[in-house]
Parts: C-alpha cells; structure tokens; sequence
C-alpha cells in the first residue's frame, strides 16, 4: 500500500525534470552511500540549472509561513533521522509551535506543505484539487495502473472492483478461511514454542491470509516463492531508486517481475477456471476482478489492471494489518486489565461454540471490546504515520497558497495525539471508542474521504480472529525491557518483538 503512504522520496525540485531521484528507507550503509549521491548529484544540478526567473511575487506572500532550507535536500534528512529515533511526533510539534499548523518546507525533492489537524485533514482528503503523490520507484514496483495512481473516474472504476470484492456478504464468506488460516498459523508456529518473534509471524501470517483470499492460494510451494518474492520486493521499496545490479531497489525491481509473472499466471489459471465453472466470481479476488464487466459487456479492468491492483491489495492487505496485531500482542503484555477485559469477552463467544467450531461473522460483531482496543493502538501507533498528496492546481488552505505542483503532506499521529480531542492522548484508553466515535477526521489511521482504506473491513476480521485464538490460547511476557520501535518507515519493535510464550492449559 500501498504503501504509498508510506514513503518520503525526492522527486525534481521541478515537476517536469525528467531524472528525479528517489530517497526512503532503509538507510543501511550502502544506502547511505546511495543516498549521498542521490542528494549531492540533484544538489548540483539544481545549482548549476536553477532559473533565473524570480518567485512569484504575488504568490510569495501568501505562502505558508517556515523555510524551505537547503535545495533539494531541504529537511528530509531531518525527518528520516527523527523517525528512525522515533521522535517524528515531536519534530512535527516542534515545526508546529515554531510556525503555526499550516507551515511550508521541503521534503524529498519538493516544496511541502505541512498541514495538521482535524479541518486539514478534511481538506486533504476530500480536496479535487490534490492527488495521491505516488513515488516513481514504488510506482516502477508496483505497476503504474495500480489504484494508487489513478485519479478521477479511473480510480472510482478500480476501487469500484476492489470493494466489490471487499463488501460485507463477501466478507462474510471469508471469516470461516481465515479462521482455518489462523488456527493453522498458531498451532504451527506457535503452540510448544517457550519463545517467539512476533512481528515476522504475524507478517507471514497475514500474508498466508490475504493470498488465499486474492488468490486461492493454499498451502504450496507457489506460495512460499510468492511470500519470498514479496519479502524481496519490500526490501527495496523504501531504498534509494538506483537500478544497479547491487542495489535493494534493483533487486527488488527483479523480485516485483516474479511476482507480476506468477500472478499473471494465476490469473490465466483462473480465467480458464471460470469458463469450465470450477471457479466463480465469489472463488476469490482474481476471480471477482475476471468477471466484472462494464455496460458494454466489456471486461472492467485489463489484464495489467489486474495484476498491478494484486500486487497493491497484497502489500497494502499484509503489511499493515500486521503491524497493527504486533503492537496489540505487545501492548497487552503491560496491561493486564485491558487483556483480562479480552480474555473475558472471548470466554464469553467461545462458550457458544461446539469444539473446534469455527468462528462466523455473528461472533465478530460480539467482539466490540476487542475492536476498540485494536482502534486505541491504532490511534496511539499509526501504521501509516501519514502521507503525500500533489496540488494539481493553485489551491488555498487557511488563506495560504498551496501553488501547483507543491506536495502536501499530512500526518496522523499529530491528529491523534490533539489534547483538544483525545483526552489524555498518551494514555491507552480503549473507552474513548464507546457509544461515541472521534469527530470527523480525527481518527485517521485508516485515511478518510474518497480514499479511505478500502481493507479496512477485511484488517478487522483477521485482526479480531487472531486476537481470539491469541488470548484463549497463550499467555506472554516482553524479552527486552527496552520495548522502544522505530519508524522504517513503518513502525517496527525493536528486534521484531521477541516474547516468552505460554500455552494455556500446558503443564
Ligand atoms: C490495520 C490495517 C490497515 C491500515 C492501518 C490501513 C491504512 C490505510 C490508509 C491510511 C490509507 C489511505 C492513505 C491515504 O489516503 O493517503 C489506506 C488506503 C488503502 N488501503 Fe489500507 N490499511 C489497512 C489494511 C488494509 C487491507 C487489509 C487492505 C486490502 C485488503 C488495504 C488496502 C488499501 C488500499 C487498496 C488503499 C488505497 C485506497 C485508494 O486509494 O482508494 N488496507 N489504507
């Protein structure tokens, strides 16, 4: 996901710059080095290249107050260092107490503005004038006719489909497979372990998941190359974008054309499936997407849509979702009042079931203490610290200018962390998700407005299912005191959560 969100790069100070440099993450050492080069070499060029032409003046005066610091390098680095340390919150407060919450800079190659708070979010999510900002090396990752960067009535078609696939009677089909899928993972990889590492288990986990239900993937080696191609192609998403035989980016490009191939090979798979009737439309996600048709009769999404909306829904339906159930299990580890509170409402659900009786959609909706506990540390850690949007016009914000072409760049957490909406933010408070919800675009880890998470249904079911057989079936303790994490740019415990495991009811 999409993970557009979830990226800093640096595009050409000018949007029609034909070679404009990526930067992200990781900042290993050889992407250090990537990265010096990646800023030196645009650093010069726009030295030697800069217009002579002046600012607009008219234009200048309106913009929003801050600095836009050094060319091209602006404060990128400051922003990549604070979120490593896992200071971004406060980098942003700090921007915010120096120069208000509307404040111009420069991140990754281009003029930025920064905006927070509830009203901007609005803004930003429900404003014609701004477009999803897709990086070009995620873009060259992950196919360029993905819903992440199409815009207008092309993005409608194509999330059209995607939630055709992700609505509730579909949903409702799937809780029985995830539940197999779930039992499966802890009996394996859990059940008799004295110690695990939780965020790659709920990464597999979550992957096994979501490619059954795209794919109808079982159990298989071809599943285990698309998980080992998937991992590759995450690796070097975040990199610097230098295609050399070397580098994480390139190696990543490799591991995205294996991927592209095998689903594009599944789709033929199934295509040929559905015309014998050994599959329909509800089989699973290629399924559903093969047999859409526009009025024409027409197939609604080409073969290319297909597979470049795959790769999205597969990244987007894992990632997130499983960084999300890793800070769970860590949070509950501490509190124990909140994880009695589950254990309880789980008790409760599972004295209605037969033995080995599979959980079905009507348990779901009984779990509402248990969802608001996964909304509370979604509103606490954010998967999705925030994101880029691209003016497509000369648009205004709080009586600033946003001039075309600039980027703007919202961030969740500040939101989330107001005083003047969350009580007490810091606190972990699943209560404050009772009878009332958060006023409209406050709460925003899942985004809002036309782009709102089209998973966000699908991230409770398997959040909710495996939160059940967790707590029923295991108790655990943190290894490390030190339970700090990272921005990588997604959130990631120390060590990947290594805890002391317990089965219940083992001697
Ligand atoms: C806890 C889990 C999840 C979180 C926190 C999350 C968060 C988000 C956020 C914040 C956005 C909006 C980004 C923006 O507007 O800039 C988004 C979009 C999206 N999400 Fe999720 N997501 C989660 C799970 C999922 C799952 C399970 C799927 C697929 C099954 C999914 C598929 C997508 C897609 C396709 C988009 C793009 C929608 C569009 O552009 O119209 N997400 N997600």
């Amino acid at each position: 996901m999409r993970r557009d969100a979830y990226v800093y790069h640096i595009t050409s100070w000018d949007e029609h710059r034909p070679s404009s440099p990526t930067l992200s993450y990781p900042m290993d050492s050889s992407s250090l080095v990537l990265a010096l080069i990646a800023v030196a070499l645009p650093v010069l060029l726009h030295l030697l290249t800069r217009p002579n032409k002046p600012r607009r003046p008219a234009a200048a005066k309106l913009l929003p107050p801050g600095s836009l610091g050094l060319p091209v390098i602006g404060q990128s680095l400051s922003l990549l260092r604070a979120m490593r340390a896992n200071t971004a919150e406060r980098w942003i407060q700090d921007r915010i107490h120096r120069y208000g919450p509307v404040s111009k800079l420069s991140l990754f190659g281009a003029p930025t503005v920064l905006l927070t708070g509830p009203a901007a979010n609005k803004f930003i999510f429900f404003s014609s004038a701004l477009a999803l900002q897709q990086p070009r090396s995620v873009q060259r990752i992950l196919g360029d006719e993905s819903i992440l960067d199409l815009m207008g009535a092309d993005h409608k078609r194509v999330r059209g489909a995607l939630a055709e696939f992700l609505k509730p009677d579909m949903l409702r089909l799937y809780v029985g497979k995830i539940d197999g899928e779930v039992r499966r993972h802890l009996d394996e990889r859990w059940a008799g372990q004295r110690a695990v590492t939780v965020m790659p288990l709920m990464k597999r986990l979550t992957f096994d998941i979501i490619s059954l239900l795209l794919f109808g993937l079982e159990r298989s080696p071809l599943q285990d190359a698309l998980a080992a191609d998937f991992a590759g192609v995450m690796d070097g998403m975040w990199a610097v974008p230098v295609n050399l035989p070397f580098t994480a980016f390139s190696r990543s490009l490799r591991a995205s054309a294996r991927a592209r191939r095998l689903i594009a090979g599944i789709a033929r798979e199934t295509r040929a499936k559905l015309h014998s009737g050994e599959a329909s439309r509800s089989s699973d996600l290629i399924a559903c997407l093969l047999s859409l048709t526009d009025h024409t009769g027409a197939p609604l999404l080409s073969d290319k849509e297909i597979v470049d909306n795959s790769m999205v829904a597969l990244i987007a339906g894992h990632d997130t979702s499983s960084i999300l159930m890793t800070f769970m299990v860590r949070h509950l580890a501490n509190d124990p009042d909140t994880l009695a509170a589950m254990v309880q409402e789980h008790e409760e659900i599972a004295k209605s079931k037969g033995d080995g009786e599979a959980l079905d959609w009507e348990d779901l909706a009984k779990m509402k203490y248990t969802w608001r506990v996964a909304l509370e540390t979604l509103r606490l850690v954010p998967p999705i610290f925030g994101n880029f949007r691209r003016a497509t016009q000369d648009v205004e914000f709080d009586g600033y200018l946003i001039p075309k072409g600039w980027q703007v760049f919202w961030a969740a957490s500040v939101t989330h962390m107001d005083t003047g909406i969350f009580h007490e933010p810091a606190k972990f408070d699943p209560s404050r998700f009772e009878n009332q919800s958060a006023p409209p675009c406050s709460f925003v880890a899942f985004g809002g407005g036309p782009r709102i998470c089209v998973g966000m249904e699908f991230a409770r079911i398997e959040t909710l299912v495996t939160m059940h057989y967790l707590v029923r079936g295991f108790r655990w303790k943190l290894c490390s005191k030190n339970d700090t994490f990272a921005r990588d740019p997604m959130p990631s415990p120390l060590h990947g959560l290594p805890i002391e495991l317990e089965q219940k009811g083992s001697p």
